[in-house]
């Protein structure tokens, strides 16, 4: 039989990390040997023995702690937001000179999130419109979502293999922010209301029809199965990864 994935979680105490620490905890073939949080010295992941690291902390110390992971030759998978072309640019970097480690960046590992985007990516250059509306909890502290910012990169990035042109919009903005945020070309526009999880609508629009793909996140259980798969299959996996998508098999 083969033996356990030792895993540490960064963030253990927060929303996602404790819905993580269980899920590790229940999972087979994996077993939590570290439980972090604010404070904590990330030698404790080392000390332990992890092989993996999950981190759900919050955007302003992620990218460090990554460095950190990747120097100490532990494999990362990232859910925190924040990452930017930037950022994943020096890990992408860093893992050049740490053959074998691996890093799993996703902004999102709910199934059925990641299918919503890569249905965007393919419906995309049929549209002449595309707009993404995220809608959160309020305890959310960055905006756009990872999910919304990645989803409106697919859509432009689609739409320019196609050879369309930019989104029809005339409007003159009378107040700042009112057309939300300008992604690559998207315009996504953000929610935050007491009750919601995580939510994600993509309209795409011609004259005489819509196509609205939808995904939401009720319980953080749903981003379980996309964490516990990342963790299984970055051992094998050395470099960066971003996008659960690249792990599911589905186009990029
Ligand atoms: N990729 C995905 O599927 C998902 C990603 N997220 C993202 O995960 C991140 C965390 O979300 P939540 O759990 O809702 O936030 P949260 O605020 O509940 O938890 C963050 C935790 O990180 C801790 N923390 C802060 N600095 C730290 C450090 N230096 N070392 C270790 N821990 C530290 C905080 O004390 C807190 O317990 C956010 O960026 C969020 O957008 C959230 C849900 C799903
Ligand atoms: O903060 C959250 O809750 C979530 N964050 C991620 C994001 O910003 O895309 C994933 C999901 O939307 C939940």
């Amino acid at each position: 039989m083969s033996e356990s994935i030792r895993v540490a979680v960064l963030g253990a105490s927060g929303r996602m990390g404790t819905t993580t620490v269980r899920a590790v905890q229940e999972a087979d073939g994996l077993e939590l040997v570290a439980a972090l949080d604010a404070g904590d010295d990330l030698r404790a992941v080392t000390d332990a023995g992890a092989q993996v690291a999950v981190d759900f902390t919050v955007p302003s110390v992620t990218e460090q702690n990554v460095h950190v992971l990747v120097d100490a030759g532990v494999h990362a998978v990232v859910g925190t937001t924040g990452w930017d072309d930037g950022s994943l640019g020096r890990v992408h970097d860093h893992l050049l000179r740490a053959p074998g480690v691996g890093v799993v960046v996703a902004p999102n590992f709910a199934l059925g999130a990641v299918l919503a985007m890569s249905f965007a990516r393919q419906a995309a250059r049929w549209f002449e419109s595309a707009e993404v509306v995220e809608l959160h909890h309020p305890d959310k502290v960055d905006a756009p979502s990872g999910t919304a910012r990645h989803t409106a990169q697919g859509i432009a990035a689609a739409r320019a293999a196609a050879g369309l042109g930019s989104v029809p919009d005339a409007t003159t903005q009378a107040l700042d922010g009112a057309r939300g945020a300008d992604v690559d070309g998207v315009r996504v526009h953000a929610v935050r209301l007491r009750g919601l999880v995580a939510h994600e609508e993509i309209l795409l629009g011609n004259t005489g029809e819509m196509l609205t793909i939808r995904h939401d996140s009720f319980d953080r259980v749903s981003f379980m199965p996309g964490v516990l798969l990342a963790v299984r299959r970055v051992v094998d996996r050395p470099g960066l990864t971003v996008g659960l998508e690249h792990l599911l098999g589905l186009p990029a």
